[in-house]
């Protein structure tokens, strides 16, 4: 009899810690995943209680979050209506309205159509010149178009369905997470994001002719004949090209270059880049330093900004550019490395804080149930083949579904009061 308990109780313990280990396997990973990433979420010892609550609440999620918000309608139909094309567009009056750039609402306009106009003349201008674009560890080029305008083109480097293991911030940019990330933005209505859109130039027939020498200087011939690009940045390496494809053609991000004054400012969140701890990964009361240091406001844009990196996966949002008060989110193109993984540390803002605007809050909760991939598809329609594989998109809806458990887990913690900050917009 003893020795049945003893078995029954020793099979007890041994179903207890394979579901834990299951728990811990299935918070941080979705599907099946490389043995390189089990690693990194087994170490996340402190905050492994606080996935564990939030995974729980995940769990429970009341059901408005899993269908499909019909209240966002007719703001779609809004969005819809700034990005598709109605008209003839002059190119050089759209850049006379982005010389006007900024108002208080947003970083560039976008209402009205405006939206399309700006994305149509990045897409489709003249170039007028092309440089390369030291600035930063990727290789990226200077574009001039015509009318004076310049842009920043980051090239593909990856297929769409390419996938990036190891480290969060691994892997060179991604020219579709860049695009992809304007959209998102536009959906949920962030609107501190300059204008982005997929663009293909030919290199010998809009490239070459219009290069600077310094430009000239940095392209080899590949071994089938090609002209091809290494580029000039912190990274850039002769022997890590970019070349064009059968057409002859580059494709890339083009995104719109802002002239204004920001000011730059370190992430309280930055990771450490090499194995040492930062404090934000070991004290659980970092989020009181952090206040103590900037304004409430500042963190609220801080936490809308890490549920935005959360959604597309980017990790490596050191430093933050601030233009009139407001983060604007430059440089998104370390999203969507790999669609099985949901790295949650990036979250740490919101869930070490628990505050999050009302606003933030009523835009996420007007995407749910699909509505986000939705609306970011036949926005994008109007000018993009496809921005990132149907994982990817699966795995932006998957991760919202953890950023409302998370804020739930916030309201189950202090209650609601103290979770919706008001007096930010
Ligand atoms: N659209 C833009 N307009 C003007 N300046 C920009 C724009 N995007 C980024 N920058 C600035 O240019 C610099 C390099 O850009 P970006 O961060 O995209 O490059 P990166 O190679 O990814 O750099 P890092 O490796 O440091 O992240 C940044 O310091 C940023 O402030
Ligand atoms: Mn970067």
């Amino acid at each position: 009899m003893s020795l049945n308990y003893a078995f029954g109780f020793s099979l007890f313990l041994l179903v207890l810690v394979g579901l834990n280990i299951y728990f811990f396997y299935t918070l941080n990973t979705a599907g099946k995943q490389s043995p390189n990433f089990m690693i990194p979420s087994l170490k996340l010892d402190l905050t492994s209680n606080v996935f564990k609550d939030i995974y729980n609440y995940l769990n429970y999620l009341p059901s408005q979050y899993k269908v499909k918000n019909s209240k966002f309608l007719p703001v779609q139909k809004i969005l819809l209506g700034s990005f598709n094309l109605s008209e003839n567009i002059n190119t050089a009056s759209v850049w006379s309205e982005t010389e006007k750039w900024s108002s208080q609402d947003s970083l560039f306009p976008y209402k009205n159509g405006t939206a399309g106009r700006i994305l149509h003349a990045i897409q489709t201008s003249q170039i007028a010149l092309v440089d390369n674009a030291p600035k930063g560890t990727q290789l990226k080029l200077l574009l001039l178009l015509e009318g004076k305008q310049k842009i920043y083109f980051k090239p593909k480097r990856y297929n769409l369905t390419h996938v990036i293991n190891g480290n969060i911030y691994g892997g060179y940019d991604r020219h579709n997470s860049e695009v992809f990330a304007y959209y998102l933005a536009m959906v949920l209505n962030f609107r501190w994001i300059p204008p982005s859109v997929t663009r293909r130039v030919h290199l010998h027939k809009h490239i070459i002719p219009v290069a600077t020498m310094g430009l000239k200087r940095t392209m080899v011939k590949n071994d089938s004949g090609s002209m091809c690009i290494y580029g000039k940045c912190f990274y850039c390496r002769i022997n890590e090209t970019v070349c064009p494809d059968s057409s002859g053609e580059i494709e890339g991000a083009a995104i719109l270059f802002l002239d204004g004054q920001f000011k730059t400012h370190k992430s309280p969140w930055r990771r450490s880049y090499s194995s040492r701890k930062m404090e934000w990964e070991i004290d659980d009361d970092f989020c009181k330093k952090v206040k103590g240091s900037i304004s409430t406001k500042r963190l609220l844009n801080l936490i809308d900004v890490s549920i935005f990196d959360f959604l597309i996966q980017n990790g490596d949002r050191h430093r933050y550019e601030v233009y009139k008060d407001q983060i604007i989110l430059l440089d998104n193109g370390k999203g969507l490395g790999n669609p099985k993984v949901d790295v949650m540390d990036i979250l740490a803002p919101l869930y070490q804080c628990c505050i999050i605007s009302p606003s933030t809050w009523h835009n996420l909760e007007l995407v749910s149930g699909g509505v986000l991939t939705d609306t970011i598809k036949l926005l994008s329609a109007v000018r993009e083949r496809v921005l990132a594989s149907e994982e990817h998109f699966k795995a932006v809806e998957r991760r919202l579904l953890k950023v409302y458990a998370t804020v739930q887990y916030c309201i189950g913690k202090h209650g609601r009061a103290k979770v919706f900050k008001n007096g930010y917009v």
